[in-house]
């Protein structure tokens, strides 16, 4: 084995042949099986829990009568992968196999969680071998879920003894309630009552189907990231669980999944053989499924990372994290469409984030939009997208980035209608159809918080109404007023520039723009153009109109006037001092030094404070957060304290990261944010960052120089 090694990588698994991987670079990877270790076939059987068979038994219970034919009629085969295929010659198809002994193993080891009048019931059925779940509810009759309907397996009611009797044949529920069977895919979801006893009990039967990815083998192929949305039950984990095998088998590529329920790679130490020789890394605890993400691609050195649901912010950010790293991406996310992950605020930055900008008015006439704008953020985690609408059918994004500007303009984005064709005849033909996606007439709305929303035509969206919570929103302390709103005299301001801003700050109500000087209660210049045309000042001293002077015409300056128009800041309100009759020029200083946070730093602080709002404070759990350099790490540090929480520093210079401790911060003197001195206060990043909203003017709308 020493000899073998080297010049390659060595991947030990627990029970699994060990094999080296090439990394010369410029060289393909190549696979290297390092001896035929018999252990795998054993551990099977010793792994196996409470005498069940392991799946590669031979021995399929004469109880399912009925075999399928040799070939499903989608061209895929159901089941069990064996270890044995030890010709590890790169670019091997897969074939679409029989029936497999194995299969009907593990569909019996499904079976064993019922009682044994469900279970010969079951056997009856006809379609007993597409079983996709059972339901069990505490006084209910017991439900079978099949492609084709649902069906009662018998009249009666499901009792304690029954659940029972199914937990015991289980592993222990993990966090997320979800358990599995040794040896298998199948995935059992507890429901409980308020007492955390297990009332109902959702049984689903996992399998790995050869052939699924055959709809999207291109893309597989192609090297790209690949996002999979679909609803729930569609099929994306058992898709997924096939595209680690392929890329892992036939690809040669290094494939670990990040397995948070255990769904992909079966429950037990030992993979499914399902997975190919992709490797697989359990997550300890469903909050943790973020930084195991970051860990496979730090200890692993992964060319592909399988991602299952990747359903929160944290482990979208890690998806991106990862994306930036340079490693393959292939996950899947609850949705519909595309558009349902960009509605989705913690899902967002997958397709790389929306924001809303303000253009021009040249700009808004030549691209005949309005003013503000939603735009994409950047470049997305993933390279194409794949819609699931069905197990035979399927939509295919190409360009993720294109889809996603598309819709965003209200435009219809191109993609690729491919079905897999069910008659037998054709079996596993693949229609392509490109189409293009025809969107409705609707309105988009973004909103800042609860009491500043704003709402903007985008244009032809789809039949919905979209809400994009931005991520950066200006908070103000300014309680909404019913006077009447202060009328501010531009002079070589955008007027535009300014009611945006005001509507941004929630304070659209407050600010109005008005053409005529003898009505104003105060003029906003640019500093510039008062020097070169001193006329302005005579005609404020006439109207005796305070000036406000601003240097550029920054998201920064204009938000800094607004507030000391308004006497937020410094300035008292401008009705008062227009009373005193004292014109003057107020000038809006910058900030100085104008320090504007990148967009790793807003992620970092982003990652911060939803560690300490979704996990730290109300889990009392410490988070580890991703690496970081020491200036960002610097950062967060002060964010963890500006909670009054400790943090810790570990790692590697190189490697140097934060940890959030569920500790209270001793320190007298904390920098807490005015308004946020309670730990439970939901933290603005915007505020965090100097308290001035000059640090946001990234995140906001930038205005034409
Ligand atoms: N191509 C297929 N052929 C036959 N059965 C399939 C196929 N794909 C999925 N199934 C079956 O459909 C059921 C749901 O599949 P799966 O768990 O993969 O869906 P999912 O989209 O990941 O669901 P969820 O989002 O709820 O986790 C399972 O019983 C699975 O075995």
């Amino acid at each position: 084995m020493m000899e073998a090694l080297n010049g390659h990588l060595l991947l030990l698994d627990l029970h699994r042949v060990p094999s080296a991987f090439t990394y010369l670079r410029g060289a393909s990877s190549r696979h290297l099986l390092l001896s035929q270790h018999p252990g795998a076939r054993r551990c099977s059987a010793s792994a196996s829990r409470r005498g069940v068979p392991p799946p590669s038994s031979a021995a399929s219970p004469p109880s399912l009568l009925r075999r399928p034919a040799e070939r499903s009629s989608l061209g895929r085969g159901v089941g069990f992968f064996g270890d044995g295929d030890r010709a590890l010659s790169a670019g091997t198809t897969s074939t679409s196999r029989a029936w497999p002994a194995a299969a009907d193993g593990e569909l019996e080891l499904f079976l064993e969680l019922l009682p044994p009048r469900m279970r010969a019931e079951l056997r009856r059925h006809g379609e007993v071998r597409e079983l996709v779940e059972v339901v069990m509810d505490l006084g209910r009759k017991p439900i079978a879920r099949f492609p084709s309907g649902d069906w009662v397996i018998s009249d009666q009611a499901i009792g304690v003894e029954d659940l029972r009797h199914a937990i015991s044949k289980v592993g222990d529920f993990s966090e997320d309630n979800r358990s599995g069977i040794n040896n298998s895919l199948h995935r059992i979801s507890a429901i409980r009552n308020r007492k955390l006893q297990v009332i109902g009990l959702t049984c689903r039967v996992g399998r790995a189907v050869s052939g699924s990815t055959e709809m999207i083998r291109d893309l597989v192929a192609g090297g790209g990231s690949i996002l999979i949305i679909g609803p729930p039950g569609v099929g994306k984990t058992t898709l997924i669980r096939e595209i680690a095998r392929m890329l892992a088998d036939e690809h040669m590529k290094r494939v670990v999944i990040v397995d948070t329920s255990n769904e992909i790679g079966g429950d037990g130490d030992v993979p499914h053989p399902g997975i190919g020789r992709a490797r697989r890394m359990q997550v300890p605890n469903v909050n943790l499924q973020h930084n195991i993400m970051i860990e496979a691609v730090e200890n692993h050195m992964p060319e592909v990372i399988i991602i299952d649901e990747i359903g929160t912010d944290l482990e979208a950010m890690a998806a991106s994290t990862i994306a930036q790293r340079g490693v393959r991406l292939v996950g899947t996310a609850h949705g519909v469409t595309i558009e349902s992950i960009m509605k989705n605020p913690s899902l967002q930055i997958l397709v790389g984030g929306i924001e809303s900008v303000t253009l021009g008015d040249d700009e808004a006439r030549r691209r005949k939009v309005q003013k503000t704008v939603l735009e994409r953020k950047g470049p997305p985690t993933f390279t194409c997208a794949v819609e699931m609408i069905s197990k035979t059918e399927c939509r295919v994004h190409h360009k993720l980035e294109e889809t996603v500007d598309a819709i965003l303009a209200g435009k219809s984005p191109l993609f690729e209608v491919r079905k897999m064709d069910a008659r037998p005849a054709d079996s596993g033909s693949l229609i392509q159809i490109p189409e293009r996606h025809i969107l409705d007439n609707s309105l988009i709305n973004f909103s800042e918080n609860k009491d500043s929303e704003t709402e903007t035509t985008v244009g032809d969206l789809e039949d919905t109404t979209m809400q994009i919570k931005k991520g950066n929103a200006i908070k103000t302390e300014l309680t909404s007023s019913k006077r009447s709103p202060i009328r501010v005299y531009v002079y070589k301001v955008l007027e535009a520039d300014l009611l945006q801003v005001a509507k941004v700050m929630g304070l659209e109500n407050e600010i109005d723009v008005t053409d005529d000087i003898g009505n104003a209660n105060a003029i906003l210049a640019l500093n510039s153009e008062m020097k070169q045309n001193p006329w302005i000042r005579s005609v404020a001293k006439f109207h005796k109109l305070p000036v406000f002077v601003i240097k550029s015409n920054t998201m920064a300056q204009m938000v800094k006037a607004a507030r000391m128009i308004l006497g937020m800041d410094a300035f008292g309100p401008v009705r008062m001092e227009t009373e005193n009759s004292q014109a003057k020029d107020i000038e809006i200083e910058d900030d100085a030094p104008e320090r504007r946070p990148s967009l790793e730093e807003l992620d970092a602080l982003e990652e911060v404070r939803m560690a300490i709002e979704y996990i730290v404070i109300p889990g009392g759990e410490p988070v580890e957060l991703l690496p970081r350099c020491s200036e960002i790490i610097a950062r967060q540090l002060e964010l963890v304290e500006s909670y009054q929480l400790a943090a810790e520093k570990s790692g590697t210079e190189l490697n140097s990261r934060l940890q959030i401790l569920p500790l209270k911060l001793n320190k007298k003197s904390s920098p807490v944010k005015q308004g946020q001195s309670n730990s439970n206060t939901q933290m603005d990043i915007s505020s965090f960052l100097g308290g001035n909203a000059g640090d946001t003017v990234d995140r906001l709308p930038l205005l034409p120089e």
